[in-house]
């Protein structure tokens, strides 16, 4: 993959997909990029991928957003009405674990994070297991908004189970909300298109600054006068933009170009499942889509020897999370099997036994510091 200058060249890059960088033919784009205000709705890149986004997700409206942190919050406090309520989440969701505790200031909703009862994604069950009814019950806060990730931890939520749960909520006058950050990742792997995915919910997060490899941006869809009320919480967060031409054109050029690019990052993380296997190094979760969750604790790895063990073969980890995504090279690849076998067997002289957090965004610079060299 050509990108624009080597120094950036992010070809050993396993920290997340969050460090794709633009490519020579998105940065040559910009050449015709647009310049209006796009507060004022006069950017004509920034309306051509709102309206393309409109398209794609089969949604009313769709709004232009830096982070997807910013279009979940606003999302999620744009469909909630008055306090006290709670949003239903799984209990490794990005919005409850990830997001600076923006449900309880910008929303002041209490979270209600589910365990699944299958380890992997939430089913009906554990939602009609777990979910408050809003039967004027003054102790409680009634459950509003049931908040999914697809894919989380690159696990895809079948659409099936999707379908169930949706109908459950409307039966019981709650709303939906999907934190879509890698929808794309599912609908490459299944087949099932975003608009199919769409369809099941309220309102929809998806980024572009990820798997597709723009370099900024998410976008929120829903109906008109949500995204309507969304920009406004959007524009108090101080998040509007001036002249966003050239971001929105790299994004357009990241859906057109990257999106079937998704299927090589996919491929990587299953061969490193594989590897992994085959060498009874343990995994977290299945490897549906672009991540591999090693088991470091049932592994009695310390992930801060995983992560000097990749400096040492020059690549860069963050832990036992490992992101793949388009613009890895196949020599990185194989590095990473040599890395995981040395810290193997690092593991096996060494057992590492001390209870650490298990969130998974550790932070890299701690863990490549962590230990003397
Ligand atoms: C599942 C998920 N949702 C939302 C986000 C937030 O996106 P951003 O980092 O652009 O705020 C991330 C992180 O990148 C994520 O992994
Ligand atoms: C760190 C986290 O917020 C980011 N979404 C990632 O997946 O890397």
């Amino acid at each position: 993959m050509t990108v624009h200058n080597e120094k950036f060249s992010t070809h050993n890059e396993f920290r997340s997909d969050t460090f794709t960088v633009p490519t020579k033919s998105m940065l040559n784009t910009l050449s015709e990029c647009s310049f209006g205000d796009a507060v004022y709705n006069e950017d004509e890149n920034t309306l051509r991928l709102e309206s393309k986004m409109e398209e794609i997700t089969g949604k009313e409206a769709a709004l232009f957003c830096v982070s997807g942190t910013m279009s979940n919050q606003i999302g999620l406090r744009a469909i909630l009405q008055q306090p006290p309520y709670s949003i239903l989440c799984d209990y490794r969701a990005h919005v409850f674990l990830h997001e600076a505790g923006g449900l309880a200031t910008l929303s002041q909703a209490m979270v209600h994070p589910v365990r699944p009862a299958n380890g992997d994604y939430l089913t009906l069950e554990d939602i009609a297991e777990n979910f408050t009814e809003d039967d004027g019950d003054i102790h409680a806060a009634p459950t509003k908004v049931i908040s999914l990730e697809n894919t989380l931890h690159g696990i895809i939520m079948p659409i099936e189970e999707i379908k169930r749960i949706s109908e459950f909520a409307r039966e019981h006058g709650i709303l939906m909300h999907l934190d879509g950050a890698r929808l794309w990742n599912a609908s490459v792997e299944t087949g099932v298109s975003i608009k199919e995915y769409c369809q099941y919910f309220d309102t929809v997060s998806l980024c572009l600054s990820k798997s597709l490899g723009a370099p900024v941006g998410s976008i929120l869809v829903g109906e008109k006068s949500v995204i309507r009320k969304a920009n406004h919480f959007k524009k108090q967060a101080g998040g509007g933009i001036r002249q966003g031409g050239m971001l929105s054109l790299m994004a357009i050029h990241a859906i057109d170009e990257n999106f079937e690019k998704l299927h090589y990052a996919h491929e990587l993380a299953k061969e490193i499942g594989n590897f992994c296997n085959q060498h009874s190094i343990y995994l977290e979760s299945p490897v549906n889509t672009n991540f591999v969750f090693i088991d470091i604790k049932k592994n009695r790895m310390n992930d801060a020897v995983l992560v000097q063990i990749g400096e040492k073969h020059a690549l860069k980890l963050m832990g036992g999370r490992l992101a793949f995504h388009f613009q890895l090279s196949r020599e990185s690849v194989e590095s990473l099997k040599q890395v995981l076998l040395e810290c193997k067997a690092y593991a096996i002289e060494h057992p590492f036994t001390k209870t650490v957090s298990n969130k998974k965004f550790y932070n890299y610079e701690a863990l490549s510091k962590a230990l003397p060299h």
